[in-house]
């Protein structure tokens, strides 16, 4: 099939050629010249696992094309992917500028029948929008689609290629039926295509990230709870997971969600739901829960240092919110290097691939290592805040011998806390058991 996507971001890039990666013709649209002619060149402008080698594929065998004109890029397919970015605006809702001005272009350009497809996350009625914008300008006959995207940075090859499940939110059979086709090999292992309405598929999108938003809150105030009444997260973890009905994964606390997505998703689902009004406690509850949570690790070292953190240096292990990204939007590493600044500390970071992304922001307001024990040099104690694999198995005798003084702060519970005890480190994770050493400030 030919295939338009417009927006190649994280999503459209990934979209595009894992489309292209099945046979289809793929021309990615984007406003943003650089980043079109970087593609063009074959520098893929992401890091995401395995993305690369299909990405170098598609473009030298021509399925994979990049235009900054979405005349261009449109005119042939028979499908418009739009992966266009939905950020928060200033009263949290999802911002639909960017996703109705490209409707408004398109009904200018339409000719003949075309699926344009919502992969954006958007709020509830805006696949009517969508249509309502197209229509103004085009008279003939098209659809609208809603079709939420679910892969997960890191991971999203994986994602894309054999998903849990694609949701189709249409009741267009015209359409249904160029979708099934389209998305026949992606769910031949037998995961289902759902069929259902624009409106539920919208919202199934903010239900799932909001759900999974809220598995993560909830551990971390069990974590909150394991820390005052002396029980280990990491056992209560296990015994609640083991349970199918509530599943092993999404249960790791640690310094609060992050990500382009889970912030600005959870918070425009509670103004949805105003709109709508009706006040949707819990996910109140769970914003609150993750702003304390991103404070949780500083109000620790804070109380460690009981003479304050002035003059205090810190290696930093993990920029990017999560690992296997470079991605640092709404990154709980960034606050922790705000709140340490702002407390008269300075830091010296190290991430295997989210640093360029982090100078661009912060530029010198921390000093950046080379490998994860140069970051160590000098430094009063070592704060964990990406669990990298790489940060996993370290050299404990090299940190001991590096470190001014052996303590570690660790927001992702990668130690066991006995073998740091045993080694003689001053050990702070979250939710588990502290062993005391003697103070050494
Ligand atoms: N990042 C993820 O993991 C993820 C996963 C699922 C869903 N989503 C959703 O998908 C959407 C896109 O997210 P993203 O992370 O890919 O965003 P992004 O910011 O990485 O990419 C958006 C791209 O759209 C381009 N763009 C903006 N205006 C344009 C225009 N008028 N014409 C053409 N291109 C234009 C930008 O230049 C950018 O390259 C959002 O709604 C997001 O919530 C994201
Ligand atoms: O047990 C856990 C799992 C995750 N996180 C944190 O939660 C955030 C989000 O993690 P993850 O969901 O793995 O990353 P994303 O790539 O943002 O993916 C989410 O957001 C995407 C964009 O909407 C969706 O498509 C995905 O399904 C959804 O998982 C990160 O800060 C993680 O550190 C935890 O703290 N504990």
């Amino acid at each position: 099939m030919k295939i338009a996507v417009v927006g190649t971001g994280y999503v459209g890039l990934v979209t595009g050629t894992c489309l292209a990666e099945t046979g289809n013709t793929v021309t990615c649209v984007d406003i943003d010249q650089r980043k079109v002619q970087k593609l063009q060149s074959g520098q893929i402008t992401i890091y995401e696992p395995g993305l690369e080698k299909l990405f170098d594929r598609n473009l030298k065998e021509e399925r994979l094309l990049f235009t900054t004109s979405l005349a261009d890029g449109i005119k042939d397919a028979e499908i418009i992917f739009l992966a266009l970015p939905t950020p928060p605006g200033a009263d949290g809702s999802a911002d639909l500028r960017y996703v109705l001005g490209v409707a408004d272009d398109i009904g200018k350009l339409l000719q003949d029948y075309k699926v344009i497809i919502d992969k954006s996350t958007v709020p509830v009625g805006t696949a009517e929008k969508v249509h309502a914008a197209i229509a103004a300008n085009y008279k003939g006959e098209f659809d609208v689609v809603s079709n939420p995207e679910f892969l997960r940075e890191g991971v999203a090859v994986d994602d894309f290629m054999k998903p849990d499940r694609v949701v189709i939110g249409t009741t267009s059979e015209r359409a249904q039926k160029l979708l099934t086709e389209l998305y026949a090999p992606y769910v031949r292992q037998g995961n289902p295509l759902i069929f259902m309405d624009e409106r539920s598929a919208e919202l199934t999108k903010y239900a799932a990230n909001s759900f999974l938003a809220t598995k993560i809150s909830f551990m971390n105030e069990i974590a909150q709870l394991c820390e005052r009444l002396g029980a280990d997260v990491d056992m209560v973890r296990r015994g609640i997971g083991s349970d199918d009905r509530i599943g092993k994964r999404f249960l790791f606390p640690g310094i609060g969600y992050g990500g382009s997505c889970f912030p600005k998703d959870v918070q425009a689902l509670v103004h949805s739901s105003g709109e709508a009004d009706y006040d949707f406690k819990i996910l109140n509850a769970v914003m609150e829960v993750n702003e304390t949570q991103k404070r949780h690790l500083v109000s620790k070292i804070k109380a460690y240092y009981e003479g304050g953190l002035t003059g205090k240096h810190f290696a930093l292990w993990g920029l990017a919110f999560k690992p296997n990204t470079d991605d640092i939007r709404e990154a709980p590493a960034l606050e922790i290097i705000d709140a340490l600044v702002e407390a008269g500390a300075t830091v010296t970071a190290f991430d295997p691939e989210a640093m360029n992304n982090v100078r661009g922001v912060i530029g010198d307001k921390i000093q950046y290592a080379e490998t994860t024990y140069d970051a160590l040099e000098g430094a009063d104690a070592l704060i964990i805040a990406t669990e990298w694999n790489e940060f996993r198995t370290p050299d404990f005798d090299k940190i001991l011998a590096t470190l001014k003084e052996p303590v570690v702060f660790d927001g992702r519970n990668l130690f066991e806390v006995q073998h740091m005890y045993e080694k003689g480190f001053h050990y702070e994770s979250i939710g588990r058991p502290l062993i005391q050493l003697p103070k050494i400030v």
